[in-house]
């Protein structure tokens, strides 16, 4: 069986640390492709799970098998995919090189693109697309912290993957309509953009109301173009898609006690984007924003405040430096 099998994270990263770490805390077989500085970082601090509910995690490198080498697929049962997308097409080969034909793979990243990749690489295998809620901060010396809730969602199968991989303080939903799920994540996402931005962390962006509004307006560019495509997305947050751009843009006491209720996000908390930025890295914003503009472009929809956005985060891209730390005035400043 292959729930039998190791588990492989493609790509450890804050995601495949993480997801990988709780598996393999919980008594799995789990192996990690790495690269070297990651390979080095586990072997010397082991692994440090952290959680937004003050829970902690310990594991020693010897819980775990680490690899840089792709021969490392050998005999997994289930890859977990978690790569950033511009590396999915190197990962899909990598894949098709070493994996068993039998193997599942499981995407695990954000954007909606990724799966179609990975189907048309992997002809014939098993592929999961799927929807990661919560954010995940790579804090350094081995620590991977989660600063926000929900459970990971993937799509359903008759092995019922989505049970194979949930074990305690990890757990994933089987989705009959992934698909929607994934359009509503990436609605969610394209604040990530906003975030890397501001330089500022979610909790403290979320609790400015013209960031919210910001993110409210980019939201309804977005939800225009999908509602024009045909598309309904399903609501990654517990909040349904069609409230969320209003509910943003309701006064503070107002939108933190509803965000309080429904959601738990810690002050450390950074979008990927603003991680990539951080590190010098290409960002998503091609798949994320890119994926909505296509869409809007194919429908005659007009998203000037999402072009505005990804022409500032190119610019930080090239920059090198970081965060450009923008206020929500000097982002809507062209649109
Ligand atoms: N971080 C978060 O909070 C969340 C992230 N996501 C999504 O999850 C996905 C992963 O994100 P995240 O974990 O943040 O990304 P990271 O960049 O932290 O992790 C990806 C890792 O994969 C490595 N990698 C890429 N190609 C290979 C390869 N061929 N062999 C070995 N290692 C490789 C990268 O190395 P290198 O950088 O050197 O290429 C990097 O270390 C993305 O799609 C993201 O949008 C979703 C929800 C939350
Ligand atoms: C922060 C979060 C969970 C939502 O924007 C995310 O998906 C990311 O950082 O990429």
């Amino acid at each position: 069986m292959v729930t039998d099998r190791p588990i492989v994270v493609a790509g450890a990263g804050a995601i495949g640390c993480f997801v990988g770490g709780q598996l393999a805390a919980a008594g799995r077989r789990v192996a990690l492709l790495v690269r070297p500085r990651v390979k080095t970082e586990i072997e010397r601090f082991g692994l440090r799970l952290t959680d937004f509910d003050g829970s902690e995690q310990k594991l020693d490198a010897g819980r775990l098998a680490l690899s840089e080498d792709p021969a490392i697929f050998h005999s997994a049962g289930i890859v977990l995919v978690t790569v950033k997308s511009a590396d999915t097409a190197d990962i899909a080969d990598q894949i098709v090189r070493h994996a068993p034909q039998d193997a599942v793979i499981v995407l695990l990243q954000n954007g909606v693109g990724n799966v179609a990749v990975l189907n048309e690489r992997l002809g014939g295998r098993r592929v999961l697309a799927g929807m990661v809620p919560f954010n995940v901060v790579a804090m350094g010396e081995g620590r991977f912290h989660r600063s926000s809730s929900g459970d990971i969602q993937i799509g359903e199968d008759a092995s019922n993957t989505a049970a194979a991989l949930s074990v305690p303080g990890l757990t994933m939903r089987a989705s009959r309509d992934i698909t929607s799920v994934q359009w509503g994540k990436l609605i969610i996402n394209l604040n990530n953009a906003l975030s890397a931005l501001s330089d500022m962390p979610l909790v403290a962006q979320l609790a400015d109301r013209d960031w919210r509004r910001l993110f409210a307006d980019q939201m309804a560019e977005g939800l225009a173009a999908l509602k024009a495509a045909g598309i309904t997305p399903v609501s990654a947050t517990p909040i349904p898609m069609s409230w969320t751009p209003s509910l943003l843009r309701l006064p503070d006491v107002i939108f933190n006690a509803i965000l309080g209720r429904t959601m738990k996000i810690d002050p450390e908390a950074r979008s990927s984007m603003w991680q990539d930025l951080k590190q010098g890295r290409t960002t998503e914003i091609d798949y994320l924003q890119g994926a909505v503009i296509a869409l809007a472009e194919q429908n005659r929809v007009a998203v000037p405040l999402m072009r505005r956005i990804v022409a500032l985060v190119k610019e930080a891209e090239t920059s090198g430096k970081g965060s450009p730390a923008l206020s929500p005035q000097q982002i809507r400043g062209g649109a």
